[in-house]
């Protein structure tokens, strides 16, 4: 099939990792900051996670040098801009990016100043392009637990207004949910939407916990609930939506190929599944090569499509104006 010109919906999309390779150049040369080469593929390079990349702590270690220039609102809003702009080349017509706001104080910024910054230039691409657009905060596993409460009270002022949900992400440890049932609670209790990374790299049990423990609504990844018939009728019967990326997990070692990972018998087993790209930089990839890549090894039909953008549009923390609109696109493009 050919999705190029179909419309899309991102839901899971790393702010930081899907920084152009030359943006990274032009804004560490703008910053006078010292970079490992000045060659703009040899940055690429830095920034791709290899194939041979042996673990999800691997992966992790590629968003050092993009976070690195994205120390100032007026680097940050780029970043976000052109994130946007990047999506809605490809017809995304709705995107959520998320990032942590705690990666971004090393030059001076508040939490606050730092969110402001990336709804800027969202707002900007969102007046210049077709598409639109919310963020997601995410607090950071393997960190001081604080941070995620002061993520919380940066982003409040901000819930409507281009704020919708918190994320949990970073490293995955077996039953990590245990930790963070108040923050959680908190999350919900202000307002917050809830999704989570889960059942990335080898536990189905933290998904279960992830919906039971934190309330999550949407689980970033999920994939491994393919090995625990429990937690995938769980999922099934709650309508949790599983934000799915399947180049990161090849990346991540999650599956050695393709062809053994779960999407298809997701969607054809009824499960909400959303396509997304997880890093556009550190995975090289788009929504549209994710689809593609799926297409390749498993033939997803018109009707497979039409399911995975309609679960997207229930799934995704938009308005009910904004998610009938992108309702009318699916009826006007089929
Ligand atoms: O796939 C992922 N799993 C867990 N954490 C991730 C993934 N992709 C990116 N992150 C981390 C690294 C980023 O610095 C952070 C915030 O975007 O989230
Ligand atoms: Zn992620």
């Amino acid at each position: 099939m050919n999705f190029t010109q179909l419309p899309k919906i991102e839901l899971h999309c790393h702010l930081d990792g899907s920084v152009r390779p030359q943006t990274v150049l032009a804004l560490a040369l703008q910053q006078g900051m010292a970079l490992p080469t000045e060659d703009s593929s040899e940055i690429q390079a830095l920034m791709v996670a290899p194939p041979s990349c042996p673990s999800l702590i691997e992966y992790l270690q590629r968003f050092e040098l993009p976070i690195s220039v994205m120390q100032t609102a007026e680097a940050l809003s780029r970043v976000a801009f052109e994130v946007l702009e990047d999506a809605a080349a490809e017809q995304v017509r709705y995107i959520e990016v998320r990032f942590a706001p705690s990666f971004h104080l090393q030059q001076g910024l508040g939490m606050e100043q730092a969110i402001a910054a990336v709804l800027d230039g969202m707002d900007k691409a969102k007046a210049q392009f077709a598409i639109d657009a919310n963020l997601i905060l995410c607090g950071m596993r393997g960190f001081p637990i604080e941070l995620c409460h002061q993520t919380l009270k940066a982003g409040q002022a901000f819930l409507g207004k281009g704020v919708v949900a918190f994320d949990l992400a970073g490293r995955e440890d077996p039953g990590f949910s245990k930790d963070y049932v108040e923050v959680c609670q908190k999350a919900k209790a202000m307002g917050y939407r809830l999704t989570i990374h889960a059942g990335e790299t080898g536990c189905a049990q933290n998904v279960v916990d992830a919906i039971e423990l934190l309330g999550a609504e949407r689980i970033g990844h999920g994939v491994y609930v393919c090995q625990d018939a429990q937690a995938l009728a769980l999922v099934k019967a709650r309508k949790v939506a599983l934000e799915v990326c399947p180049t990161s997990n090849i990346q991540t070692k999650a599956f050695a190929e393709m062809a053994r990972h779960p999407v298809a018998e997701f969607v054809r087993d009824g499960v909400a599944v959303n396509i997304s790209t997880d890093n556009r930089t550190v995975s090289d990839t788009t929504v549209t090569t994710e689809l593609d890549r799926v297409d390749q090894a498993f033939v997803l039909t018109i009707e497979e499509y039409r399911r995975i953008y309609r679960a997207s549009v229930a799934a995704c923390f938009a308005t009910s104006e904004i998610k009938e609109g992108l309702l009318a696109l699916n009826d006007h493009w089929w």
